[in-house]
C-alpha cells in the first residue's frame, strides 16, 4: 500500500512574513489640516504643503517632561489655516471617491485632539465655502455613477452581502416604501452643491447607492438609522463576513437615490449622534462616528429596456467609503469633565490609545521578520472595524486636525508624532474586483445603431439568401476577414427583418455580438498598438538618455579614478610627513631629555665639578685649592660655542677676568661639561698658539712646551677648533711692541674642555707676563 505523504504544513510566520512588492501595497496616508487660530502664541504653524513645526509656548502650557525643542513633522499634505473645505475635499477625496467607482474600499477618517476641527472638516455647514468632505463627496457619487437602477431592485441580505430583485418584486417593494419616504429639509435643499464629475465609472455596470451610519460610545455600536420604538438604540455587534471584511451586525443600509437623499438619513442619524457641550467644545463629539457609502454594481442585462442588472447574485461587486469622525482626545485635567462625560472622555481615550498600539504593534511586525505580534484589533470596537482595512481591504487615509492654541501643545506633539509614524505602516492593497476585458457600453450602442443604419440602406438591395460562409480572421489587421464578416451580418439583419423565424434572430444576435466584440477588439489593438509605439518611442528617447548618462557617468569615474590617485599621494606624502614628524619629535624628546640631565647636574653639580668651580675660585684669588664645595644653583646659560669666542676676545686681559668669564657674573659655571674628566697632563697634546711675526726675546726662561705639541699660527675657526679637539691645553702667546722698544710677551694658559652640546671650551687659568725693556729706555 503506498504510504501517504503527509504536506508540510508552512510555519505561521513564514506564511504571515511573505514580502509584497511595492506594487502590492500602499502606505497609510496622513494630511494634515491646521485649523484657524487668532491668539499672539501659536504653538503650531505649517511651514510649507508637506510640513508643520511646532513652536515654543509659554512654560505654563508645557509639560515638565516634554522636549524643549521645536519639532518639525511631515506628511502628505499640510493645510494651514488658508485652506478652504474645497482645497481639502480636492485633495483628500477625489480619488477615494475615483476609487469607489471602480470598485475600490476605502477609510477616510479625521483624527485629533477636541476641538481642533475634525467634525468641521468631516461635515461642515451648509454654506459654500464651509461644505465639508461628506456632503461634497455624496454630491461627486451621484454626479459620477451612470445606470443607476430603480430603488429595491439590489437590496442587503443577510451577512453583509446584496441580492438582487426581479422586476415585479422590486416593483412591489417600491410601492410598499414610498410611504415611508423622509421629506427633505429645507436647509438641506438649500445648501451648497459640488459639481464635480469624475470620469472612472464602468459604464456597463448597473448601481444603486446605500448608507450606513453607526457610532461607537463608550465601546458600544449603535446604529444611527435604528428605526428605535422606544427612542433607545440597540447595542450592536461587529461580525466577520466570508471576504474578512468587518461589518456591525443588523446596521441598516438605507438606499439613497440622491445626495439630497443621503444627506437626509445622514441628519437623521446626527440628530440620535451624542454631542455635548464641554469646556473646550460647545459641541464636542462624544462618539466615534462612522458614515459608509456603498455603491452596489452588477453587470448591466442588455435584453431589457430598461436599466437592470442580470440576475445573478455573484456577478454583484460592493465597494464602500468609510467616513469616520473619530471623537477628539481629551484629557480629564483640563475638561474638567465628570460623571458621564468623564466616563465618556475615558472611553475615547482608551479607544485612540488602542488605535496606536494596533499601528505599532503593524509597525514592528513590518520590521521584525522573524517575531510576528498579534494585532490588539479586538481591544475596543473602533480598532475591530478598522481591522479590514488595516489588514489590505482598501485605501486608508487620516486627516489629523490640529489647532494651534498653547493649551493643545502637549497633546498636538503626541498625535502629531502618532500620525506621522502612521505613514510608514504598508497596507496590502485590494484585489481587483470589477470584470475586465469587457466592451464598454458606449461602444455597444454606437456600434448597434450604426449597423441597424447601414440595414436600413441596404434592405433595397437584398437579392439573395447568403450561406453562412467560414470566416478565418489572421490578425487584427485582417480587414477583409472583418469586412466580409459584416456584410454577412448585415444579410442576415435584413433576413430578420423580413422573417419572424425566432432562429435566425437568436443566431443573428450571437453573430452581432461576436462581430462587435471583434470590431471593439480591432480598435482596442490598434489602440494598444498606437500606445506601445509611443512607449517605444519614449524608450527609445530614454535609451538616449541613459548612453548620454552613460558617457557622462564614464568621465566622471574617470575623473574620479584620477583624484583617487591624487589623494592616494597626498595620503602617501602625509604619511611620510607625519613619519618624519614623529623622527623629529623623537630627536627632540631626546634632546630634551639631555638638556633635562643637564640642566639635573647643573642644578645639582656633581663633586667633580664643584670642585673644578673652588679650585677656579681658589686660584682666582690666590688660595691652595681646597676640596670641593656645595654651590648655588646657576641659571641655565645656552651651551654654544659663544663662549669660545668671548674667551678669544678676553684673552689679552688678566687671569681673574678669564676666570669670571668663564664662572660667568656671578661665578657660576655655565656650560662645560661636568662629568669630563681630563686625562692627565702628559698625556695631552698642547695647542701652542703663536703669533706669525714673533719678536725674539731671548729670555733665559722659557716656557716649556712639549715635543707633541701642536703648533699654530693661523686662529681661523675652522682650524682651530679642529685643533682644539685634538688638544688638552691651550697656549697662546700674544706680544706688543710700543713705541720706546719694550717688548710685552703674554702666554695665556687654558685647558680645553668639551662642552655638554658637543662643543669645545677654553678655561683660560693662567698668564705669564714677559717684560723686555728697551736699553734706550733705562737710560
Ligand atoms: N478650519 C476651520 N475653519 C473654521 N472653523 C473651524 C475650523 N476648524 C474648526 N473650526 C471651528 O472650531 C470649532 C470646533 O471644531 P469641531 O467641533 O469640528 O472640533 P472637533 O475636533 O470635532 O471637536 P470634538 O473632538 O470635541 O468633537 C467649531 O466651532 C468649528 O466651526
Amino acid at each position: 500500500m503506498a504510504s501517504r505523504k503527509r504536506g508540510i504544513t508552512p510555519a505561521r510566520d513564514q506564511v504571515r512574513r511573505k514580502k509584497l512588492s511595492l506594487d502590492e501595497t500602499d502606505n497609510i496616508e496622513v494630511f494634515c489640516r491646521l485649523c484657524p487660530y487668532s491668539g499672539s502664541t501659536p504653538s503650531l504653524k505649517a511651514i510649507d504643503d508637506l510640513s508643520i513645526q511646532t513652536l515654543l509656548p509659554p512654560p505654563q502650557f508645557r509639560r515638565e517632561n516634554a522636549p524643549q525643542v521645536e519639532k518639525i513633522f511631515g506628511f502628505g499634505r499640510v493645510f494651514s489655516e488658508a485652506d478652504g473645505q474645497e482645497v481639502v475635499f480636492e485633495q483628500t477625496s477625489v480619488d477615494l471617491i475615483v476609487n469607489l467607482l471602480k470598485g475600490q474600499n476605502s477609510l477616510l477618517f479625521t483624527y485629533g485632539v477636541t476641538g481642533s476641527g475634525k467634525t468641521y472638516t468631516m461635515t461642515g455647514k451648509p454654506t459654500e465655502s464651509d461644505t465639508g468632505l461628506l456632503p461634497r463627496t455624496l454630491d461627486v457619487i451621484f454626479n459620477s455613477v451612470n445606470n443607476r437602477v430603480d430603488k429595491c431592485i439590489f437590496y442587503p441580505a443577510a451577512l453583509n452581502t446584496f441580492e438582487i430583485r426581479s422586476t415585479l418584486d422590486a416593483h412591489m417593494k417600491r410601492h410598499q416604501m414610498a410611504t415611508d419616504r423622509l421629506s427633505t429639509s429645507r436647509e438641506i435643499t438649500d445648501r451648497y452643491y459640488e459639481a464635480i464629475k469624475l470620469s472612472g465609472y464602468d459604464d456597463n455596470m448597473v448601481c444603486s447607492v446605500f448608507v450606513s451610519y453607526v457610532e461607537i460610545y463608550n465601546n458600544y455600536c449603535y446604529d444611527l438609522l435604528e428605526d428605535a420604538k422606544n427612542g433607545v438604540l440597540t447595542k450592536r455587534e461587529l461580525r466577520q463576513d466570508r471576504q474578512q471584511q468587518v461589518y456591525v451586525d443588523g446596521a441598516k443600509d438605507v438606499e439613497v437615490s440622491s445626495s439630497e437623499e443621503a444627506l437626509e438619513v445622514f441628519c437623521l442619524g446626527e440628530e440620535r449622534r451624542r454631542v455635548s457641550s464641554t469646556i473646550l467644545n460647545k459641541d464636542s463629539s462624544r462618539s466615534h462616528s462612522v458614515f459608509t457609502i456603498k455603491l452596489v454594481m452588477a453587470p448591466r442585462a442588455y435584453e431589457t429596456k430598461t436599466v437592470y442588472p442580470v440576475m445573478d447574485s455573484s456577478q454583484i461587486v460592493v465597494s464602500q467609503l468609510c467616513l469616520v469622525d473619530l471623537a477628539g482626545s481629551e484629557r480629564a485635567k483640563r475638561t474638567q469633565n465628570m460623571g458621564e462625560r468623564l466616563a465618556e472622555a475615558n472611553s475615547i481615550n482608551q479607544s485612540l490609545m488602542n488605535l496606536r498600539q494596533c499601528i505599532d504593534v503593524l509597525r514592528r511586525n513590518q520590521k521584525s521578520t522573524s517575531n510576528v505580534e498579534q494585532v490588539p484589533y479586538r481591544q475596543s470596537k473602533l480598532t475591530h472595524l478598522f481591522k479590514t482595512y488595516l489588514e489590505g481591504n482598501g485605501k486608508i487615509r487620516m486627516v489629523i486636525c490640529v489647532n494651534p492654541k498653547p493649551d493643545d501643545y502637549d497633546e498636538n506633539l503626541s498625535a502629531l508624532a502618532f500620525a506621522e509614524e502612521s505613514q510608514t505602516i504598508e497596507v496590502k492593497k485590494q484585489v481587483e474586483r470589477m470584470p475586465t476585458d469587457r466592451i464598454p457600453h458606449s461602444f455597444f450602442s454606437q456600434w448597434n445603431s450604426e449597423l441597424d443604419g447601414a440595414v436600413r440602406i441596404d434592405v433595397d438591395e437584398r437579392s439573395e439568401t447568403p450561406c453562412p460562409p467560414t470566416f478565418c480572421l489572421r490578425d487584427y489587421n485582417d480587414n477583409d476577414t472583418v469586412e466580409s464578416m459584416r456584410n454577412y451580418a448585415r444579410k442576415l439583419a435584413e433576413l430578420q427583418n423580413s422573417s419572424e423565424d425566432g432562429a435566425s434572430t437568436s443566431l443573428l444576435s450571437v453573430i452581432r455580438q461576436y462581430m462587435m466584440e471583434a470590431d471593439y477588439q480591432r480598435i482596442e489593438i490598434a489602440r494598444l498598438k498606437n500606445s506601445l509605439d509611443e512607449r517605444d518611442k519614449e524608450v527609445e528617447r530614454l535609451t538616449g538618455f541613459v548612453k548620454k548618462y552613460k558617457r557622462e557617468c564614464h568621465g566622471l569615474r574617470e575623473r574620479v579614478a584620477k583624484y583617487e590617485q591624487g589623494e592616494q599621494e597626498t595620503q602617501m606624502a602625509m604619511e611620510k610627513l607625519v613619519e618624519q614628524n614623529m623622527e623629529d619629535r623623537k630627536t627632540i624628546q631626546s634632546q630634551k631629555k639631555a638638556i633635562r640631565n643637564v640642566r639635573g647636574i647643573i642644578d645639582n653639580p656633581s663633586p667633580s665639578v664643584a670642585s673644578l668651580r673652588s679650585r677656579f675660585d681658589q686660584e682666582n684669588m690666590g688660595l691652595q685649592p681646597t676640596a670641593p664645595m656645595q654651590t648655588p644653583p646657576p641659571p641655565y646659560q645656552t651651551p654654544g660655542r659663544q663662549p669660545v669666542f668671548r674667551k678669544r676676545l678676553e684673552m689679552t686681559t688678566s687671569t681673574t677676568a678669564v676666570n669670571s668669564a668663564s664662572s660667568g657674573a656671578n661665578g657660576q659655571q655655565g656650560y662645560v661639561n661636568p662629568k669630563y674628566q681630563r686625562r692627565s697632563k702628559s698625556a695631552s697634546r698642547l695647542l701652542d698658539h703663536q703669533p706669525l711675526h714673533r719678536v725674539p726675546t731671548g729670555t733665559v726662561l722659557q716656557s716649556r712646551t712639549p715635543g707633541n705639541a701642536i703648533r699654530t699660527t693661523k686662529p681661523e675657526v675652522s682650524s682651530i677648533l679642529h685643533q682644539l679637539n685634538k688638544s688638552g691645553e691651550y697656549r697662546l702667546t700674544h706680544q706688543e711692541v710700543d713705541q720706546e722698544g719694550n717688548i710685552s710677551t703674554n702666554i695665556v694658559k687654558g685647558d680645553v674642555i668639551p662642552t655638554v652640546s658637543g662643543g669645545t671650551a677654553v678655561f683660560f687659568h693662567d698668564i705669564e707676563k714677559l717684560t723686555h725693556e728697551s736699553p734706550a729706555t733705562r737710560k
